[in-house]
């Protein structure tokens, strides 16, 4: 297992999993792209009556075809799984940041992500709980890309210097250490050259039930 990871990689693109419904891919493509033109609008300045109004005729059109929770939730755990609807990157999720992870040919994962305004903490910088939730995830698709999984049990976080917004950084996360049902895994992200975050987790080996699901369950990171 390596320490330390070198300067240079050589991503293998993780193939997209594919879509049972393309036009839910397509309306929450457009609701990121609601959502990052509102977090950049200035107060006042602009007129948004209008809009608003067009926004609520979509919602109203919307709730009405929504399932119940439950329904979704076991929709999700079926066929192409809830990676499709994890909230770092998950395709079906509006919330989620577009984060995409490529597995390295040494076993660790990269992503290259540009965080807009919707994800501010300090004035210009990227929120802590943002880069803590992309790690968090990341350490778990590590542990997938390493032939391990499991909870996170416990992790660490130190903010070294200041995140920035909308500048490319560097995500980076490898197992470390393993022994029996533990893994311990670590992070990094960077902008350019400097270390903003680095990170170590303890994930168990672990499993929960599956929701609509009753004979299965699920040992997290798994892929499902
Ligand atoms: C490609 C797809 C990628 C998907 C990635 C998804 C990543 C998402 C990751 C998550 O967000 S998971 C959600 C957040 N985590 C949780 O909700 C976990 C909640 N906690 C639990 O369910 C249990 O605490 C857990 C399964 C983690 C552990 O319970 P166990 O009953 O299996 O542990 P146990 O008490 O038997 O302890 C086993 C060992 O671990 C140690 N341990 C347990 N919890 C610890 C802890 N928190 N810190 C340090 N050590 C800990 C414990 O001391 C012991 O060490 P020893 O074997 O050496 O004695």
């Amino acid at each position: 297992m390596r320490e330390r990871l070198g300067d240079t990689f050589d991503p293998i693109a993780v193939p997209d999993l594919p879509t049972p419904d393309p036009d839910l891919d397509r309306s929450v493509a457009e609701l990121r792209r609601l959502r990052e033109a509102i977090a950049g609008l200035a107060h006042s300045e602009v007129e948004l009556g209008d809009i608003a109004d067009r926004l609520a005729e979509a919602a109203d059109l919307l709730e009405p075809r929504v399932p119940e929770p439950a329904r979704r939730l076991e929709a999700m755990w079926t066929g192409a799984g809830s990676r499709r609807a994890n909230p770092v990157g998950g395709p079906e999720n509006p919330i989620a940041p577009p984060v995409r992870f490529f597995g390295c040919d040494d076993g660790s994962v990269t992503a290259e992500v540009t965080l807009g305004l919707a994800y501010q903490g300090p004035p210009g910088c990227v929120h802590g709980g943002i880069s803590a939730l992309i790690i968090d995830h990341m350490m778990g698709f590590a542990n997938h890309w390493g032939g391990r999984y499991g909870m996170t049990a416990h992790y660490e976080i130190d903010y070294r210097s200041p995140t920035p917004l909308l500048r490319p950084l560097t995500f980076r996360s490898w197992v470390d250490e393993v022994d029996g049902r533990k893994t311990w895994t670590k992070a990094t992200i960077h902008a350019g050259d400097r270390l903003c975050v680095e990170a170590r987790g303890l994930f168990l080996e672990a499993s929960v039930a599956v929701p609509g699901h009753p004979d299965r369950r699920s040992t997290v990171g798994d892929g499902a």
